[in-house]
């Protein structure tokens, strides 16, 4: 089934698979001069779309990449100084190169299931073989960007036809998760 609407580059053609000898790469954003480059060390972890108006979206498209890498595997390699964070009170601490808008890594510091993590945008990898998007989250968010709900039966038929079984948060697994974490915190689960 077609739709009008592209979901992503690095998905409308289909899924690549992951390379099992993927070990990390070097993101680089969109800049000819003095790009910002960042190492990742190892292979990504939940990899998704997504449809909230938050994250880094390639132009044209209705979702950006995202997946999540322990902070303590991310460094950054050159020209960090034109990084700023988007939103300061924003849960995801999003660098963005202020030149060209590319969200290079968002780090999760705050007491929170994700404390710990980075989120980062795999499609800026220079390498192949990452992890490909396992899911698609906030779905009804492209809405709040500007998508007719009318095409939303066809997006999601689309996103289906990937692969990409659509939520509207985050995929149950990791809504569990996020929900355990907060039960042990309050004490309604034993930690
Ligand atoms: N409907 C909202 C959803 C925003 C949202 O909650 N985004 C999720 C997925 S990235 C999130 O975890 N946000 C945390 C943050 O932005 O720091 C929008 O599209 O702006
Ligand atoms: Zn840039
Ligand atoms: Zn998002």
């Amino acid at each position: 089934m077609e739709s009008a609407v592209h979901i992503h580059p690095a998905v409308d053609q289909g899924l690549k698979p992951a390379d099992p000898g993927f070990a990390g790469g070097t993101l680089v954003c969109a800049c000819t001069d003095r790009p910002v480059k960042i190492r990742i060390e190892g292979q990504v972890a939940h990899n998704h779309v997504c449809g909230c108006t938050k994250c880094w979206k390639p132009e044209g498209t209705a979702f950006s990449m995202v997946a999540v890498v322990p902070h303590d595997k991310v460094t950054v390699l050159e020209n960090g100084d034109k990084l700023q964070v988007v939103d300061p009170t924003a849960l995801i601490q999003r660098h963005a190169c202020q030149q060209c808008g590319v969200h290079m890594y968002g780090p999760v510091e705050r007491e929170h299931a994700f404390q710990g993590l980075d989120f980062v945008h795999p499609e800026r990898f220079q390498e192949q073989g990452w992890a490909p998007p396992e899911f698609a989250a906030f779905v009804s968010s492209i809405i709040e960007a500007g998508i007719d709900p009318s095409q939303m039966d066809g997006i999601r038929a689309r996103l289906r036809e990937l692969g990409l079984e659509p939520y509207d948060c985050l995929s149950p697994a990791l809504m569990d998760y996020v929900a355990t974490w907060v039960a042990r915190k309050s004490g309604a689960l034993a930690s």
